[in-house]
């Protein structure tokens, strides 16, 4: 019995990593190892439930020629460990304040996921008191050390983490637009699995924009958009739909219980979120995925919609296309709740 399962999980395994090696892999597709230029990625928070996984997959990324792990503990283990996978990227680990300038040194795209998650009970608001405190420092180092960095900003709140970044840049003199990303990645990569389970479809074609922002009922999954069409969805389904994937976080906290928030899927997202930059800073063409950024797309300053990445990070902030009524009113019920957490972002990183 054990000699079958210890079988059957190296089946699946010698299947995972063969698919990982294929070119058509999402995280291998546009360059292979040989031909794509250095560069280097900063993990913030690497040593955490999201930064571990997450450090395992830009391991295996071969856009990635130096891989930079930065936590306040635990480092050395983490970089140690994934130093060992026998992928391009040579792996260094840095602890502590005094080594974060030498992590962030020489970065062209920073992700960072660090911070404390939430417990059942708590909104992604909770967190701002602690988190916001983290993402100002390490924006401060990022605006002194790698001020030409695209900043994946994966901390709670989003919606607010990502105007303080904004507003430190600005006190720095760095802040570019078109260079600080909220990543709101995890909400496609869960709308695309809720549409595909009701509407019976492959998972693997489907696609699903989501826009607004992340937490809640700012996050707008737009199901009217969503490819290939499924005609077997009643409205009632697509609210059901719609209030899964808004609620996708919170599911994962409950199940859970008390242990974190998502982490595998969120460094699953992270990482194809990160690829995606990368491509598009090495000239790959149509590089599109939904972002919280600077937009004008709304009266919102920022808000999270599809954007077209290039070689200086945001090429283009894509429109929201037509909506449905249902999506049209999620979308005024959502302003109140956005705005007054990008206004609670800025507020802090003013006054303090
Ligand atoms: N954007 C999203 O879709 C999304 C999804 C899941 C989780 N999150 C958020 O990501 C964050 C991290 O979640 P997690 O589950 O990995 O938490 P975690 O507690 O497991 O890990 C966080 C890590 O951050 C580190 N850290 C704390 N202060 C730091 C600092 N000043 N500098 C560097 N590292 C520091 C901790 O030491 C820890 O290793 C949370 O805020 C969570 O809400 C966002
Ligand atoms: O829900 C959380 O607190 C974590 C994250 O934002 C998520 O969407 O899973």
């Amino acid at each position: 019995m054990k000699g079958a399962m210890l079988r059957s999980i190296q089946a699946t395994l010698r299947r995972s990593a063969s698919a990982l090696s294929s070119s058509s892999h999402p995280l291998r597709r546009g360059f292979s190892s040989e031909s794509a230029p250095d560069r280097k990625v900063a993990v913030l928070g690497a040593a955490g439930g999201i930064g571990q996984p997450l450090a395992l997959l830009m391991k295996l990324n071969p856009l990635v020629s130096k891989l930079a792990l930065y936590d306040i503990a635990g480092t050395p283990g983490v970089a140690a460990d994934v130093s060992h996978i026998n992928t391009r990227s040579e792996v260094a680990g840095y602890m502590g304040e005094e080594q974060l300038g030498h992590a962030l040194e020489g970065s062209d795209v920073v992700i960072i996921p660090a911070g404390v998650p939430r417990k059942p009970g708590m909104t992604r608001d909770d967190l701002f008191n602690i988190n916001a405190s983290i993402v100002k420092s390490l924006c401060t180092a990022i605006a002194k050390y790698c001020p030409n960095a695209l900043v994946n900003m994966i901390s709670n709140p989003v919606n607010s983490t990502v105007p303080i970044a904004a507003e430190v840049f600005k006190k720095a003199g760095t802040y570019d637009e078109k260079k600080l990303f909220g990543v709101t990645t995890l909400d496609v990569v869960r709308a695309k699995t809720f549409y595909a389970g009701k509407a019976n479809v492959p998972v693997t074609g489907v696609d699903v924009p989501v826009v607004g922002g992340h937490a809640g009922i700012t996050i707008l999954p737009l199901f009217s958009q969503a490819t290939p069409k499924a005609n077997n969805l009643s409205d009632e389904d697509i609210k059901a739909l719609t209030k899964r994937t808004q609620d996708g976080g919170t599911e994962v906290v409950e199940a859970k219980a008390g242990k974190g928030s998502a982490t595998l899927s969120m460094a699953y997202a992270g990482a194809i979120f990160a690829d995606a930059c990368l491509k598009g800073l090495n000239g790959v063409p149509d590089v599109v995925e939904c972002s919280f950024v600077q937009s004008s797309i709304t009266e919102l300053p920022f808000f999270a919609s599809k954007v077209r990445l290039g070689k200086n990070g945001v090429e283009e902030v894509l429109g929201l296309g037509p909506l449905s009524d249902y999506e049209k009113q999620g979308l005024e019920s959502l302003k109140p709740e956005l705005k007054a957490s990008i206004e609670k972002g800025i507020k802090f990183a003013n006054q303090s």
